[in-house]
C-alpha cells in the first residue's frame, strides 16, 4: 500500500523544496521560529499557494484530483480559522451533525454554543469549534496550524487526547506546534524548519 501522502520537491519562490512521506495513522510535527515558513508549507500542501512539485495521496497524483476535492481530503486549518456564517452550528452540513455531536463533549463544548454568534464565542471556544468543524469533514490528512495556541491547560489536554484518538483511528496529521511537550506527545516524527529549510528527526512508523 502506498503511503498516505508522498511529497516530492514541493516548492514555491518563497519556500522549499520539501520532500517527505506521511503514513496513514501517523503524525508529523513541525516546529521552527516565527517566519521560518511553517504556514507556507501547509498552504502548499493543500494547494492554496502556487507551487510546483508532486504530491500523491494514497498513490493518486494531486493533478488527478480537482482542487476542492483535494482540499477536502488534505484539509488545512489555519491558526485563525475563518467563519463565514453567523453561527458555528450553521457551518455543519446535515451529514456531519452526528460526528459533531460526538466530538463536542470531548472538547468540553456545550451544544448551546452552536447557536451563538461566532463573534460571541471566546477565542478558545472558536479554536476548539474549528477543530470539530475540520474533523467533521472526515479528511484523510489534516494540516493543523497551532490548534492549541489560545487554549487553557485543560483544553490543551482535551485537544491532545482527541488528536491522539483520531490519529490512532487512521487520520494522518501534520501539526505545527511551538510546544516541545505537545510534539513529543503526539508526533511520530518531527520536522524543524529553519530559514525555510526542512530538517527531519525520527523515522519511526506508527
Ligand atoms: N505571499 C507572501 N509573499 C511574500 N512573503 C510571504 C508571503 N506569505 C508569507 N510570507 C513570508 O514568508 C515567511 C514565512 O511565513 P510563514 O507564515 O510560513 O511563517 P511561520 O513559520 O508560519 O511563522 P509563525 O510561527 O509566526 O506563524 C514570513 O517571513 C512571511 O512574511
Amino acid at each position: 500500500m502506498p503511503p498516505r501522502l508522498q511529497v516530492r520537491q514541493l516548492q514555491s519562490p518563497l519556500a522549499g523544496p520539501y520532500s517527505f512521506e506521511l503514513a496513514a495513522g501517523q503524525c508529523i510535527t513541525i516546529s521552527g521560529p516565527s517566519g521560518s515558513g511553517k504556514s507556507l508549507l501547509l498552504r502548499m500542501l493543500c494547494d492554496l499557494d502556487p507551487n510546483t512539485g508532486e504530491i500523491l495521496l494514497d498513490g493518486a497524483p494531486r493533478s488527478s484530483i480537482n482542487p476542492p476535492a483535494w482540499r477536502a481530503q488534505v484539509l488545512y486549518q489555519p491558526a485563525e480559522p475563518a467563519w463565514w456564517l453567523p453561527t458555528a452550528g450553521a457551518h455543519f452540513r446535515p451529514g456531519q451533525i452526528p460526528r459533531m455531536q460526538e466530538l463536542l463533549p470531548q472538547l468540553n463544548l456545550s451544544p448551546q454554543l452552536l447557536e451563538h454568534e461566532v463573534s460571541r464565542l471566546s477565542t478558545g471556544e472558536r479554536q476548539r469549534m474549528a477543530l470539530i468543524r475540520s474533523l467533521a469533514c472526515n479528511p484523510k490528512v489534516l494540516l493543523l496550524d497551532e490548534p492549541t495556541a489560545a487554549l487553557d491547560p485543560e483544553s490543551v489536554a482535551a485537544t491532545e487526547a482527541l488528536l491522539h484518538q483520531e490519529v490512532a483511528n487512521g487520520l494522518s496529521l501534520i501539526l505545527v506546534t511551538h510546544s516541545e511537550a505537545q510534539a513529543q506527545t503526539l508526533g511520530h516524527r518531527h520536522m524543524t524548519l529553519r530559514d525555510r529549510q526542512l530538517h527531519m528527526h525520527g523515522g519511526a512508523t506508527p
